[in-house]
């Protein structure tokens, strides 16, 4: 007797599906799409079993060609012909040609404009509630400062990239929808002070869930603790009243970093891509996404993971990276103790292939949105399931990073006979690094506020912060003691230290002589970037302090008295 195998089962459905969906739609038109797709799938079926009859044929295996009909061997057609019906499915997903971004921060805008301009055929709109913002993208003067990113703005806006605050037509006409709002550390309630706040993308997958009325590829590209996409997706499939639409989740984490976000996207070290690759729906979402990127992203570069390994990976990345920069900021603390010089260490162990010499530089401390949130998100969650160890493990990479702003705090303090009190002190950078306007968490603010404490007059320049920004971190009562200046030679003059907090370019090439003849004296500076020019500025006359070099004599004698 004749067993109906799944292979059989499946030829046979497929011709039932495309028989149906084709009288379908001879009554209504709008039905041959799906007599198409079923048309392909019950083509693809047909072409593998006539390759299992045709090479049954000439191996001389009646078993293989049987494995269409009989249950003997059916492993083969059954593979094949199940990656082939994958097709129709990938067509309906792959094909996409509006996607749409919620966020239009510092990873949604030149992310999206990089879709946009490599990627011509597809319609790129970024939204945001923020008016202003969306005000300043669609103007001359970009909301954020980035290297590169106005000429790719340029290039797509009003073509293929648009910025709104239409959140609901966006998402309503995009078949990809990106999702890049902040997800900073919690600030009151369960897990403050460490949990990732997800206030921001649960209101995005509620209006997603609201306004959807096809189905959507749904993008995480903002960083998110491991296992939001479940909770994500309980949020979407609860609240859309539409019967019958589909989202699948991706998750796609950015690895950007600010100041190179045009090189870091125009050339990735790698695109992760999380999704259900176990089931052909997750799988389909994947490959589409990957052919976005594939437009310009060499494809070995285009990694594919399991939906909780993306998720993870970005919080690892990140925690790792600060752990390489808390582990140096330790090592140079030693160095002043020892003669030790922190950058000829930093350079002999970055010469070992296996550690590599980035991430190596020793700094006041590191700073941006990311790293310390992330780090404290990552701890939290390791004691959320009981890892207490693992925790603290990863909490003292951000101990270690408070340490090294305290510890520059106290050297510009004890340095200057243990007091700063009314001494102008010339703050020269205020942004997190160089080559972005952001101080999201910059080390500047600490050490403001430390030698605020100690009663320091300070005067601020920095290239690309303003006033504003400056009176919003730092808030009014600090903002007493805080003059902002847009020379440096304002900042500079009368001083009686420098501290360099950024490690822009232009601070390597101004007049460190000249500088010197309107300071008071002794003039010290403190380089808590290690970007000037030490044996230079000793000859000019000054005191310096460099992170993790050997202590000059007078700061010696000075701690000792
Ligand atoms: N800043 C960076 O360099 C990187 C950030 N990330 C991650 O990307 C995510 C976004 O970061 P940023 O772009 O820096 O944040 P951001 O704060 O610059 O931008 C987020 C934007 O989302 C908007 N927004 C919030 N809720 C919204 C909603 N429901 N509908 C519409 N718009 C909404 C906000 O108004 C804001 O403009 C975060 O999870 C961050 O951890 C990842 C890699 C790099
Ligand atoms: O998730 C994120 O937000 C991003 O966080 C970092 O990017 P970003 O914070 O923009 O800038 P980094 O170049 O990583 O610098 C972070 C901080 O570390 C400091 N740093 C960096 C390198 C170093 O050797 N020493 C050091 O002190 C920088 O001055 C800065 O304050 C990561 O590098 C990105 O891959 C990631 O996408």
């Amino acid at each position: 007797m004749v067993k109906i195998t799944k292979s059989t089962r499946s030829l046979f459905l497929s011709c039932g599906s495309f028989s149906l969906s084709f009288s379908l739609s001879l009554l209504f038109p709008c039905c041959a799409f799906f007599a198409f797709v079923f048309f392909l799938s019950l083509l693809s079926r047909c072409v593998c079993a006539c390759v299992c009859v045709r090479v049954s044929v000439c191996l001389e295996r009646p078993d293989l060609r049987l494995g269409v009909l009989f249950p003997s061997q059916p492993q083969v057609f059954f593979s094949c012909s199940h990656v082939l019906t994958l097709f129709p499915l990938f067509i309906i997903t792959s094909s996409f040609n509006s996607v749409c971004c919620i966020g239009a921060g510092y990873v949604g805008g030149p992310t999206m404009a990089m879709i946009a301009l490599k990627c011509p055929h597809i319609e790129v709109t970024v939204v945001d509630l923020n008016q202003q913002r969306i005000d300043a993208w669609n103007s001359d003067n970009l909301p954020i400062y980035e290297p590169g990113l106005d000429e790719v703005v340029k290039a797509c806006r009003g073509k293929n990239l648009f910025f709104s605050t239409d959140c609901e037509a966006a998402i309503r006409a995009a078949q990809c929808i990106f999702v890049s709002v902040n997800t900073p550390t919690k600030k009151t309630g369960l897990g403050k002070g460490k949990a990732a706040d997800l206030t921001y993308w649960e209101s995005a997958a509620r209006n997603i869930a609201a306004w959807s009325t096809s189905d959507k590829i749904i993008v995480e590209k903002s960083t998110v603790p491991v296992r939001t996409a479940e909770a994500i997706e309980k949020v979407l499939l609860r609240n859309c009243p539409q019967e019958g639409v589909h989202f699948d989740i991706l998750s796609n984490p950015e690895f950007l970093a600010e100041g190179t976000a045009i090189d870091d996207l125009t050339m990735p070290d790698r695109v992760l891509i999380g999704g259900k690759i176990e089931n052909d729906r997750g799988t389909a979402a994947c490959a589409a996404l990957c052919e976005v990127y594939a437009n310009w992203v060499p494809k070995e570069r285009i990694l594919t993971a399991n939906l909780w390994s993306a998720e993870l990976s970005k919080l690892t990345a990140n925690a790792m990276l600060a752990q390489r920069i808390s582990s140096i900021n330790a090592i140079s603390a030693l160095c002043e103790c020892t003669g030790a010089d922190v950058s000829q260490v930093s350079f002999a162990i970055g010469k070992d292939s296996r550690i590599g010499p980035k991430f190596l530089n020793a700094s006041v401390g590191f700073g941006g949105s990311c790293f310390q949130k992330d780090i404290l998100n990552l701890a939290y969650i390791c004691e959320c399931h009981g890892l207490q160890e693992v925790a603290d493990y990863w909490y003292s990479v951000v101990g270690m990073n408070d340490y090294q702003k305290t510890r520059f705090v106290r050297r510009v303090v004890s340095a200057m006979f243990n007091t700063i009190r009314n001494k102008k002190i010339a703050m020269l950078g205020f942004a997190f690094k160089k080559d972005t306007g952001d101080t999201r968490e910059t080390p500047a603010i600490d050490v403001a506020h430390g030698m605020i404490e100690d009663g320091a007059k300070i005067a601020l320049f920095d290239p690309q912060v303003p006033e504003e920004q400056v009176r919003m971190d730092m808030g009014e009562e600090a903002m007493k003691s805080i003059t902002c200046y847009s020379k440096p030679t304002e900042a500079l003059k009368d001083a009686h230290a420098v501290t360099i907090m950024t490690e822009w370019d232009e601070f390597k090439t101004y007049d460190w002589r000249a500088i010197y003849e309107v300071m008071h004296k002794p003039a010290f500076v403190f380089d808590g970037r290690n970007i000037l020019d030490h044996a230079h500025l000793s000859e000019i006359g000054f005191i310096v302090y460099a992170l993790g070099k050997p202590i000059d004599p007078f700061l010696k004698s000075a701690e000792g008295a």
